[in-house]
């Protein structure tokens, strides 16, 4: 599913300047601000940058809503004017009583491409940095916690942090061609968008599951064998010793 090697191509060449302007992003975010930003304050600064939009459209009749992000010309890639989009329309779905799951879905069969890398550019300071992962990881987490059942469709590319939207949600559904990287190690970041913990029940904690399930099995397997031969050999000494025993006993009557 992981084409890591065409991604790590690609940042090598199209994205070689954005390498070092991430890691300033990262240094600036990990430093600590002592002064909380409102969030009405950070709406009004992302609202500032890049174009796109997020699509909310909601059926009554069917109780299901579609989230559409939609930023063709940057592979669906997340502005700061879509992140304010997408916030308010989990705003609004938390407040639709009668919904009862949304699809997370990209424009034209593409999922996300991440943080809008012009954005990233233009907003890489420290402010900006705490201004973005202030606001996105408030509005991941809200997606997790909606009382709808999220299902994320992941077709094509799911990079950074559309990687990390993708996994705020309750289900993935991956098609064929989709290509799913966190290929933040790579830019010397984080997931600031909370992506981490979102993996950490997605998919560290199921498979650490299955591996501890199957060691068990293992084990339990390693154990019945080790018994079974143990027992198995008893039996066979214990049968030498009652044919010893009988033949010593048609020896003896014999004589
Ligand atoms: C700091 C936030 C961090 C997080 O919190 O998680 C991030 O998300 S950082 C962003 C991580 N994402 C990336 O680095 C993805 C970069 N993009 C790609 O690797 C590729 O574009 C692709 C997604 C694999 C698609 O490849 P392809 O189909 O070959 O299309 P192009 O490469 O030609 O792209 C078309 C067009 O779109 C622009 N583009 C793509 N992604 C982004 C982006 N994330 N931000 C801004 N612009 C993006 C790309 O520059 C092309 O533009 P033009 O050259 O003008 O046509």
């Amino acid at each position: 599913m992981l084409n890591a090697k065409m991604i790590r191509s690609k940042f090598t060449v199209t994205f070689k300047n954005c390498k070092i302007v991430t890691q300033t992003f990262l240094i600036n975010s990990m430093s600590t601000d002592s002064s909380q930003p409102s969030f009405e304050e950070i709406r009004k600064y992302l609202w500032g940058f890049g174009k796109g939009n997020v699509n909310l459209s909601k059926n009554e009749d069917t109780g299901i809503a579609t989230l559409v992000l939609n930023n063709p010309e940057k592979r669906n890639a997340i502005s700061g004017q879509m992140m304010v989009h997408l916030r308010d329309c989990i705003e609004e779905l938390e407040k639709w009583k009668s919904g009862k799951a949304v699809i997370l879905q990209g424009h034209n069969n593409i999922f996300c491409s991440g943080a809008d890398l012009d954005f990233v550019r233009a907003a890489g300071t420290k402010q900006g940095a705490s201004y973005m992962s202030t606001w996105m990881q408030d509005t991941l987490n809200r997606l997790q916690r909606l009382p709808l059942i999220s299902v994320s469709l992941l077709e094509g590319f799911a990079i950074g942090g559309g990687a990390e939207v993708a996994v705020s949600c309750d289900y993935i559904v991956v098609a064929n061609n989709a290509k799913f990287g966190f290929v933040h190690a790579k830019m010397g970041l984080v997931p600031v968008w909370g992506g981490t913990t979102s993996c950490l029940t997605f998919m560290i904690i199921p498979y650490t599951f299955v591996l501890a399930t199957f060691l068990a099995l293992i084990y339990l397997l390693f154990v019945i064998i080790v018994i079974n031969k143990k027992h198995c050999i008893g039996l066979r000494q214990m049968g030498i010793h009652h044919l010893r025993q009988y033949l010593e006993q048609i020896d003896n009557n014999d004589e």
